[in-house]
Parts: C-alpha cells; structure tokens; sequence
C-alpha cells in the first residue's frame, strides 16, 4: 500500500522538524553545534578510522581525530548561525534556533566557537598530525566560512561545493589514524560528496518558499521544482555508482550486495518524487526524502565496516 504524505499541514511539519523549541542551555548548545549533523559526520569518521590499515597501532589518534571532528564540525554549525541570524529568523524551519530567537547571545556564540575551535585545534595537534588537523580546519573553514557566507547566497551549486567540507570525516580519520591517503578513503569522500546534492535538496524543495521570501538562491527558487527533482535523480545515480567501488577496494562483496540494494532503493524514492504532481504532498514526500537519504547515508557506512570485517576475517570472500 502507498503511504499518503498529507496528513499534516506543510507549516506544521517545517517547524516541526526545525531547531528545538527551547528547554535547557545544554539542549541550546547542542542546536547551536548542530550536534545531529555533527553526530553522523562523526560516525562517517569512525568507519574512516576503522577501514585504515593502521587502526590497531594508534588508538590514541583514532580517538583524537573523532574528538576533533565533533569539536571542530561544531564550531562550524556555530560560526554558520553566528553569520546568518537573519535568515535562521526568516525561515520557519530555523526561526527558533537559539541565537535566532536571542536565547543565546552573539557573545555567547562567539565564546562557544572559539572553546570549540580551540578544542579542536589542541587535541589534534598533542594527538594527530598536521594533515589531520589541515583537513580538519578545512572542514570548519569551508563550512562555517566559504560555504556559509559566500557559496550560499550566490549561487543555486552552493550546496555541491559547500558538500566538499561536510565529505572529509572518512578521509579525515583514515589519516589521524597516521595512514598516508589512498584510494578508499577518497572514493568515500566522493561518496559523501556525491550524496549531498541528493540529501540536501528535496529539503530545500519543501522549503522553497522561505529560501524564496529570503533571497537565497537555492536550485529550486533560480532553476525551478523540475529541474531539482532532476538534479536529485541524477545525485542519487551518481551516488549508487559510486558506492559500489568500495567494493573492490576492500568492503567486500557483502557490502556491495547492501550498497546495490540501499542505493536502488533510495534512487527509487527520489523517481517517485520526480514523477509527483507539484502539491503540498510532494513537498511532504520530499521531506520524507531528506529523511531518507540519512538513513541511506547509515546504512551505507555501516555496511562498510560490516564488509570489511566479512573480508578481514575471512568470512566472505570473492
Ligand atoms: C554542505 C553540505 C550539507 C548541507 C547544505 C546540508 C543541509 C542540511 C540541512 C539544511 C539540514 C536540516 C537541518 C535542520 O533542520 O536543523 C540537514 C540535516 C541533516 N544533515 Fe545535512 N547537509 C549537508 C551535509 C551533510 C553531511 C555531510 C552529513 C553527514 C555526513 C549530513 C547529515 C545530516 C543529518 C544527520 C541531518 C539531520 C539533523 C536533524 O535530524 O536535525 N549533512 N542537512
Ligand atoms: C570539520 C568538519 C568536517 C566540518 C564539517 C562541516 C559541516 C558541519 C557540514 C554540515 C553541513 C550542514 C549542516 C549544512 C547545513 O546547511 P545550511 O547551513 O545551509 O542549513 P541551515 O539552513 O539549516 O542553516
């Protein structure tokens, strides 16, 4: 049976899953970070970790290099809303963030960043390397900075280079674990790259209107509803393609049967999105989309460390 996505009022459902309505300094400070973002950038940093040939030899780095991408991902999120308070109180989806609606101060905001930042800075120093903690920066700089104050509001191609930052945590911890890159960890990197566009915009299809009244200039506000959905199938191809090449490199034929199965599936989320008649129900279809593709994003990087231990231990093998 198919499911029916108009149930709930489209207002309803944007502020619904926007920011936390309030309720504490810790639960305004993880809003603030951006901590369930951050959290599956972690986890994408760990498989990093697991995949590397040295994992085993340098505990003490593998932990440091999570630490440091929680810390410095979370400063991004900050300096991200530090720069665009305006727009987080424009959009229904953001309004009630903590330094939209002044539950935290801009000084507030200003200190949070810079103990995490710094945070970030020390303990990839004592523990990782400079190519870590460079990477790492990057990601910060990259978000918080390039993405934030100069992709984002001019061009509709911001979420795809802005998805560079967002795609280091693999390669990030294959190198604080003192591996020296490779093929794996970069085709992983384009993974997370390639599935961004097809994360990102089907939320921003639902939330055209107040990226509109904001004048941000999102694919589907400049190139219109079609030519995102389009944009959305041919990331979720590109995706599926690419996720299969960890295969070879090491994951193992298990992990390519789930990587085949998870992306056909996803691909076919984003076809019937696509074949939609514009209504509030694709726009609640698209969200239901957004929030597939995380799940896609999971399964995908679960089943690499699950694959690669089939192979380590000789359990499957070609
Ligand atoms: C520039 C690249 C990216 C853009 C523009 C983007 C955009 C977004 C937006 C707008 C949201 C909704 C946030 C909210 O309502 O508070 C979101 C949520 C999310 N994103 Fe992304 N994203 C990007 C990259 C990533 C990456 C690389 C990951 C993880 C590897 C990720 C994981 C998530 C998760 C887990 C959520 C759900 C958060 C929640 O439940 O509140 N995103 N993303
Ligand atoms: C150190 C390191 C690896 C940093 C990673 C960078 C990072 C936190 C990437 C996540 C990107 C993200 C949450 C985008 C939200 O877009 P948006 O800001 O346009 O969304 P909004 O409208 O919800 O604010």
């Amino acid at each position: 049976m198919q499911r029916q996505y108009n149930a709930v009022p489209l207002e309803e459902a944007a502020v619904e899953a926007a920011s936390p309505a309030g309720g504490g300094l810790i639960k305004d400070l993880l809003a603030l970070s951006k901590a369930k973002v951050v959290s599956l950038l972690v986890f994408t940093g760990i498989v990093g970790e697991l995949l590397a040939p040295s994992v085993t030899r340098h505990w003490a780095g593998a932990l440091a290099g999570l630490a440091g991408i929680a810390l410095a991902g979370g400063a991004g999120g900050v300096i991200n809303q530090l720069i665009e308070p305006g727009l987080d109180q424009t959009m229904r989806r953001t309004r009630r963030r903590p330094l939209a609606n002044g539950r935290i101060s801009r000084g507030g905001g200003m200190l949070f960043a810079g103990v995490l930042l710094a945070a970030a800075v020390i303990v990839l120093a004592v523990w990782t390397n400079p190519l870590t903690l460079a990477l790492t920066l990057g990601g910060t700089v990259g978000y918080g900075i390039v993405y934030t104050l100069y992709l984002k509001p001019n061009t509709p191609w911001n979420i795809v280079w802005g998805g560079i930052a967002g795609a280091l945590p693999p390669l990030i911890g294959w190198t604080a674990v003192g591996d020296p890159i490779a093929a794996m960890p970069l085709v992983l990197v384009g993974l997370v790259f390639l599935w961004t566009p097809a994360h990102f915009w089907p939320l921003a299809l639902c939330c055209r209107e107040d990226y509109a009244n904001a004048c941000i200039p999102m694919l589907p506000v400049t190139h219109g509803v079609e030519r995102t959905r389009r944009e959305v199938v041919n990331y979720a191809v590109a995706t599926l393609a690419i996720s299969l090449a960890p295969a070879a490199l090491g994951a193992g034929p298990l992990y390519g049967v789930v990587a085949a199965v998870a992306g056909t599936w996803y691909l076919l989320l984003t076809l019937r999105l696509k074949r939609m008649p514009e209504s509030k129900a694709m726009d609640l279809y698209a969200r239901h989309v957004f929030k597939a593709s995380i799940n896609y994003l999971f399964i995908l990087f679960a089943a690499l460390v699950v694959g690669h231990m089939t192979v380590l231990t000789g359990w499957v093998t070609w």
